[in-house]
């Protein structure tokens, strides 16, 4: 079993340490995601991606407050992430929607705030038809997230989700706060290497998403990264499991993880990826994997009368 003390952190600007492997939490049902924070954090997670648009928050926070009561971890021992919902993102909202997620997750404050999309719904708004969008001002909501992190009594970090390179320099020519992280999709079928060299050269960390290669849902692709001839390969030949060369190599690469499962056996398989490494040789048969982005965004956030993104590209400004 990966004690706590043993899970490797990776530091962010703020000098803070996020832990390499997070929890996932998106598509967790309900009835079962409160199970599964409460496995993870007995066999080692010590940190939690969370979302308001994941509908599950209140269950996760009776989940924290459970472990609390039970003395298996203190508030101070986690790292737990949540989210900006897009109809949250007016400046007025952002205070509120954080006080949301806080209070639902029964946490006190939050480790990690971050912007969800690039993309702003009407307050309110529960679906992704045109008449649901309104006016996209990233520069306003950063400016309010970066007030809750001045606060500082919710948050201890702010950071963004889904900015490519384009969409994170020009968060960056007005940014008094760096963020401290960008989650994005990354695994071997989609590396995101442009993002990260840019990422990295202005200190901020890249969380992956989906990094093996996700469940799925309507508008994710239906690629099986697992299935990778590469993958299956160097499972074999490390005597791992091909999702735990998919985490490895996101660890390698310097990003933490946030494989999703609600099944025990596979919360503890994902953690269980410190115990190898993957040669610099065998990290060079990465390069050559196709590349595919699963979760383009193309169904939700692009249509040609009120997005602001009129095409798949405009929305990645080309990293497609
Ligand atoms: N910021 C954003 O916009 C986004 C953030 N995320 C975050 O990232 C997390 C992970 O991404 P997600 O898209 O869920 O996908 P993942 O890549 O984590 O894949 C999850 C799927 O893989 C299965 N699985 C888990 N472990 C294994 C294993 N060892 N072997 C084989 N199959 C396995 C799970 O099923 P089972 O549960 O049955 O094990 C589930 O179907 C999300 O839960 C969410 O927290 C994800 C998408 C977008
Ligand atoms: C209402 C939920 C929509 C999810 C949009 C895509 C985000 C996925 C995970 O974060």
């Amino acid at each position: 079993m990966a004690k706590a003390a043993e899970m490797p952190r990776f530091k962010l600007n703020t000098g803070q340490y996020i832990p390499a492997v997070g929890l996932g939490t998106w598509q967790a049902k309900p009835g079962e995601v409160g199970e599964a924070v409460k496995y993870a954090i007995k066999v080692g997670y010590r940190h939690i991606d969370c979302a308001k648009a994941y509908g599950n928050e209140k269950e996760i926070g009776d989940a924290l407050q459970e472990l609390f009561k039970e003395g298996i971890v203190t508030r101070g021992d986690l790292w737990i992430t949540s989210k900006l919902w897009n109809s949250d993102q007016h400046p007025d909202d952002v205070p509120l929607a954080l006080a949301g997620s806080v209070q639902d997750l029964q946490c006190d404050y939050l480790d990690l705030y971050l912007m969800h999309w690039p993309v702003a719904l009407k307050k309110g708004a529960q679906g992704t038809a045109p008449e649901d969008f309104a006016p996209l001002d990233t520069k306003a909501t950063w400016q309010a997230m970066e007030k809750c992190y001045e606060k500082g009594d919710k948050t201890k970090a702010i950071g963004i989700s889904n900015f490519s390179v384009v969409k994170t320099k020009a968060l960056l020519s007005y940014a008094k706060v760096v963020p401290a992280v960008n989650q994005v999709e990354c695994h071997p079928m989609w590396q995101q290497k442009k993002l990260h060299d840019f990422l990295y050269s202005q200190g901020i960390h890249l969380t992956a998403y989906s990094p093996i290669g996700s469940g799925g849902s309507w508008f994710t692709k239906h690629v099986k990264v697992l299935e990778h001839p590469v993958l299956q390969s160097l499972a074999k030949k490390y005597n791992k499991t091909p999702a735990q060369i998919a985490l490895r190599w996101n660890i390698e690469m310097g990003h933490s993880v946030l494989p999703k499962s609600t099944n025990p056996e596979r919360i503890k398989e994902n953690l269980h990826i410190f115990d190898f490494k993957i040669s610099e040789e065998d990290l060079k048969l990465f390069d050559k994997i196709e590349q595919v982005r699963l979760l383009c965004g193309d169904d939700l956030w692009v249509n040609d009368t009120t997005s602001p993104y009129k095409t798949v590209e405009e929305l990645w400004d080309g990293e497609i």
